[in-house]
């Protein structure tokens, strides 16, 4: 069987989620249809309380969807919830106590992996980070790129099946975040990880995904959904594409800001 016959690697088909806030119900987001195949990178881009982290929050088994089918997984690549997941969050939320390679390891010793490989799987990933030279470093000797570079090898560590990014980049400044980008395309090449990632920006949602699926507010719902067919190696040039600025006009006008 080839990879293309393989069964996506995500599904997700009506996925509703309504929460119980105070004895009353709040639909949080409906309408969830997506498929990602392994190793593919996929942005979801939408407005604040769209439903965006309830759908990673899903995915990550933390909320049970109220209504639709998810599948994680095939044959090939089977998954476990808890142990496949890594997460990367808005902040970096590293402990300020521990060094940047303990902090790396932090997923890999609550899952009680073996610590000589988890530690040489740590240095790996800070080289491929670029942070072999702060190892051994405090989290606040590290500026917010660095530090979010730390909180992505920390997601990889204990060689999860699946990326979950929520907004990683918001909190940088413009030049870093454009750094970043290409940054996390070269380590999603390299790792060869199935990423989500969730986005206010629309420019970064079509430059790094190879999909994008839009959320919009009121009702919350995904409301559409694009295959990005843009030159590979993506590198900024591509923002100056006719293509690239076709997607991401049809986005703005999806979320009726044009
Ligand atoms: N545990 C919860 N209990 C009740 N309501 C919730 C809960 N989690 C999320 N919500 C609500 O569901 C809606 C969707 O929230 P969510 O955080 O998924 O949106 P978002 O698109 O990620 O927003 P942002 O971009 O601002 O992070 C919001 O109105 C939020 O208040």
């Amino acid at each position: 069987m080839t990879q293309m016959d393989q069964k996506p690697f995500i599904r997700l088909d009506g996925v509703k989620k309504v929460f119980n806030v105070g004895g009353s119900e709040f639909l949080a987001v409906q309408d969830v249809s997506l498929e990602i195949r392994e190793g593919e990178l996929v942005s979801i881009v939408g407005p604040s309380g769209c439903g965006k982290s309830t759908v990673l929050s899903i995915l990550s088994d933390l909320n049970k969807a109220t209504e639709g089918t998810i599948e994680i997984g095939n044959e090939h690549s089977p998954f476990t919830p808890g142990r496949d997941v890594g997460m990367v969050f808005q902040k970096a939320l590293l402990l300020k106590w521990r060094t940047i390679i303990d902090n790396v390891l932090l997923p890999a010793e609550i899952l009680g992996l073996p610590q000589k490989e988890s530690r040489e799987r740590a240095a790996d990933l800070l080289d491929m980070v670029g942070l072999a030279k702060f190892a051994d470093a405090y989290p606040q000797q590290l500026s917010g790129g660095m530090q979010q570079r730390a909180s992505i090898a920390r997601a990889l560590v204990h060689d999860p099946r699946l990326i979950l990014m929520d907004e990683p980049f918001g909190a940088l400044d413009a030049l870093t975040r454009e750094r970043m980008n290409l940054e996390l395309l070269r380590i999603w090449k390299e790792s060869r990880k199935t990423i989500l990632f969730v986005t206010h920006g629309i420019q970064e949602a079509v430059f790094l995904g190879s999909q994008v699926a839009v959320m919009t507010a009121g009702p919350a719902r995904m409301a559409a959904h694009f295959d990005i067919e843009l030159p590979e190696p993506r590198t900024l040039d591509v923002k100056t594409t006719e293509k690239f600025g076709a997607y991401t006009r049809d986005i703005y006008h999806l979320l009726g800001l044009n």
